[in-house]
């Protein structure tokens, strides 16, 4: 037999060797307050920085080195020098710090596929919401995706007073029925059997620094370092499942991708149908007495076009026949038809606009594929020849549905997630080579109980800074149902 090539041989020698570093997908949930993101900075070794309330989700890839018998380390002097003697197995572990907020839970889920395990951390200082984190961590584990992978529950806070101790969470948490067959859930009290070990609940106070626990050491005392090592032993289970899972959702998230379009293709088919059928008589385009009265009559130009270019139309179809709910209320200032409408009314700009540009009723450019809706915003210009984006605002069921939407329109959008405390997110399409943000006008009323922040969004039509004058125009924006979810990030 001919021995093997030299890199060959490497290759042999990193994966034979557990020297080659990898890559464990571990979620960090728990309610809101619990402590997630305090566990995350713990484990980079950062413990100081303040935390507040995650809006999204926060991603920390960190190598860990895990010693060969974790179990044993701790009590056995034997297992101590034989493991020293070994290499240990090192492995590159991402976490994901989901945001707990009962608002952006939904978007746990979109997680669950690529994950290996689960660090669920509980305030065990707040008694009064032991059983909403308890029903929060049932619902994980009872998602088919999630079923049966290794977690740890650190029970945190210990430092409160009145904390519930591990053994009480083991009695309250109610989470013994999804233990799978042949597996244990263990409090800290047991030193946890790595084979049979299904979930742990350990002890811990996540935000008081200790200069004696750097985050590898304090990983190995929150069971963290057993969970990963658990991960490990049943990778060859979990990591075809989590391959399969991912692969089912991706295509779920593709046939969404697909259906959305089509309801937003129906959509403008329609709204050009019944645009063509307001305009009676000869088409705008060919009509030689059109332009002789546009020529002629600037102010005939202002409030004819405005029948019949799209703009009210948009309005009066958007609020019977769109696919989505387009919210046309008081608050999206120059989003609405209706604040469109009024503004080409009355505002000083639509004369200059209206007389610049012959594009607002002959659309020079692609006007099968957009709407081309011309009504200049006065409050965002950033350059005198720009016409600003209009924008509505669309629902959906959480922010990761609406993260990165394909963009409705064939050309890249942006979007703006609208949070409570009135921070919003900038996020691209995936389809965004480039594009100008535009500044989006401030929500100025409060959102209605109904409307989750999560399920609202400012979609802004592109404006290409380069592109001549007809190409940067606003569009007509359609409405966006609710999209696939993503993988992307968040700024909490
Ligand atoms: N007393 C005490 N406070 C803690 C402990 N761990 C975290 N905290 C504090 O609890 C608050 C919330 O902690 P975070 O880490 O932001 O909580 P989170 O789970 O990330 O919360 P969300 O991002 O809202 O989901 C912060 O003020 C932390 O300093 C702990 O062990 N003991
Ligand atoms: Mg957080």
């Amino acid at each position: 037999m001919s021995p093997p090539c030299q890199g060959c041989f490497t290759f042999l020698k990193l994966t034979r060797l557990g020297r080659r570093p990898r890559r464990l997908v571990v979620l960090v949930l728990g309610l809101d307050g619990a402590g997630k993101t305090s566990v995350l900075l713990r484990l980079q070794g950062d413990p100081n920085q303040a935390t507040k309330t995650s809006w999204g989700f926060t991603t920390a890839t960190v190598p860990f080195d895990l010693p060969k018998n974790v179990r044993e380390s701790a009590d056995d002097d034997q297992n101590k020098k034989r493991s020293k003697k070994q290499k240990p197995d090192r492995v590159t572990v991402t976490l994901y710090d989901i945001g707990g907020d009962v608002k952006i839970r939904p978007i746990w889920k979109n997680y669950y596929a690529e994950a290996h395990a689960c660090i669920y951390v509980i305030d065990s200082g707040n008694r009064e919401r032991i059983s909403e984190a308890s029903e929060a961590l049932n619902e994980v584990y009872q998602d088919p995706r999630m079923k049966g992978k290794p977690l740890l529950i650190l029970a945190n806070k210990q430092d409160a007073t009145n904390a519930l101790t591990p053994a009480e969470l083991f009695e309250t948490l109610k989470i013994q029925h999804l233990v799978p067959e042949n597996k244990t859930l263990v409090t800290d009290t047991v030193n946890p059997d790595i084979d049979g070990w299904w979930a742990s609940i350990k002890p811990c106070i996540a935000n008081v620094p200790d200069p004696d626990l750097d985050g590898s050491a304090f990983a190995s005392e929150m069971h963290i370092l057993p969970l990963f090592r658990v991960i490990l032993n049943s990778l060859s289970t979990l990591e075809p499942r989590c391959r399969k899972d991912v692969e089912e959702q991706q295509e779920e998230w593709d046939k969404d991708r697909m259906e959305q379009r089509k309801r937003v293709d129906d959509y403008r088919q329609e709204q050009e149908k019944k645009e063509k059928a307001k305009t009676k008589g000869p088409d705008i385009v060919g009509s030689k007495e059109l332009h002789k009265e546009v020529e002629t009559s600037p102010v005939g130009f202002n409030d004819e076009p405005d029948q019949k270019n799209g703009a009210t139309e948009v309005k009066g179809e958007s609020k019977s026949t769109a696919p989505t709910a387009i919210n046309d209320g008081p608050q999206q200032k120059g989003t609405s038809s209706e604040a469109v409408t009024e503004h080409s009314a009355s505002h000083p700009a639509t004369t200059l606009f209206g007389a610049k540009s012959k594009n607002r009723i002959y659309p020079v450019s692609d006007s099968t594929e957009h709407h081309v809706q011309e009504t200049p915003s006065e409050t965002s210009a950033k350059r005198s020849n720009t016409v600003h984006p209009e924008a509505i605002l669309v629902e959906s069921a959480s922010t990761a549905g609406i993260q990165h939407p394909p963009s409705p329109f064939g050309v890249p959008v942006t979007i703006e997630n609208i949070h409570t405390d009135g921070h919003a997110d900038g996020e691209q399409s995936p389809q965004a080579p480039r594009f100008t943000l535009g500044s989006v006008p401030p929500i100025s009323s409060p959102l209605t109980s109904s409307e989750s922040t999560f399920g609202r969004a400012r979609i802004l039509a592109p404006l290409d800074e380069s592109a001549p004058m007809h190409t940067a125009k606003p569009r007509v924006l359609a409405p966006l149902a609710t999209t696939a979810p993503t993988s992307g990030a968040l700024r909490s």
